[in-house]
């Protein structure tokens, strides 16, 4: 695990945006696992900037991490629209390789089921973006998440849905069920690069780097991933117990090693 500790949201945006940059130039029809939330935006802003100066992305496909369970097509909070709103239609990745969970499937479990051979079809994810909730999920998965799951069907805590409630009219508009990529989904992942900023995020990000790998915090198994880059601003890194060790290995980092 990798912490960088960066001067705020903007330089964290380019930074993984540079990762994107580098995996797209290598290799064209990479894969790329997107995360929702407010985290991610600075990402998707710098990669669509870059695209306007001719960054390629015609031959890469993307599979959203989740999707809330029962909200209509062409809800503004549906993860589907917020992902083509806030990325895919500002880049030129075809609508046809882009991948959301459907949470208006009838039958949830064979959608999973689907979703799960849909990215296997496609190679496996190249890189995963991640944000991480106050209470130490990834995607949506919830504390005391299995370390082995996989696509699925979840209930969210309150904590979640008050913390989601901003993007809907009010909480009793914040579905109950989602489904998500499982933790082993996203363990399997070649590189994940986990965004967090802001105070409320410290405690979840002290657990999530420095904590006992435990499933009360779902984001701790990445502890155990081969690759895994936390990019984070000085309030989200408040926490950490050896914050100046992450700055001094950053920066005497050799230059062409990259995240
Ligand atoms: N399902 C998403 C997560 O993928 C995201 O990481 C989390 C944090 O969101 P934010 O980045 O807005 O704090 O929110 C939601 O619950």
């Amino acid at each position: 695990m990798e912490v960088v500790i960066l001067g705020g949201s903007r330089q964290i945006g380019r930074l993984a945006a540079d990762a994107v940059e580098q995996l797209v130039r290598r290799k064209p029809d990479a894969v790329l696992g997107l995360a929702t939330g407010s985290s991610p935006l600075p990402v998707y802003d710098e990669l669509a900037a870059r695209h306007g100066q001719g960054l390629d992305f015609s031959q890469a496909s993307a599979f959203a991490l989740d999707e809330y369970v029962g909200l209509p097509a062409g809800h503004p909070a549906s993860y589907r629209e917020v992902v083509r709103r806030e990325f895919t239609n500002r880049v030129n990745i075809a609508p046809e390789n882009v991948h959301v969970p459907d949470g208006t499937a009838a039958d949830i479990p064979a959608a999973c089921a689907a979703y799960e051979e849909a990215m296997a079809a496609a190679g496996g994810i190249d890189l995963q973006l991640l944000g991480v909730g106050t209470d130490g999920h990834i995607g949506f998965n919830e504390p005391c998440s299995s370390f082995a799951s996989r696509t699925r069907i979840k209930s969210l805590i309150e904590q979640t849905r008050r913390d989601n409630a901003r993007f809907f009219d009010n909480l009793g508009g914040v579905p109950h069920h989602v489904i998500t990529q499982g933790l082993g989904t996203i363990m399997a992942a070649r590189h994940v690069i986990l965004l967090a900023t802001g105070a409320q995020k410290a405690q979840a990000v002290r657990d999530l780097v420095e904590g006992p790998v435990a499933a009360i915090c779902p984001a701790s198994v990445l502890q155990f991933h081969p690759h895994a880059t936390i990019l984070l601003d000085e309030a989200a890194a408040s926490a950490l117990k050896l914050a100046d060790f992450y700055r001094h290995t950053y920066e005497n980092k050799p230059a062409w090693q990259g995240l």
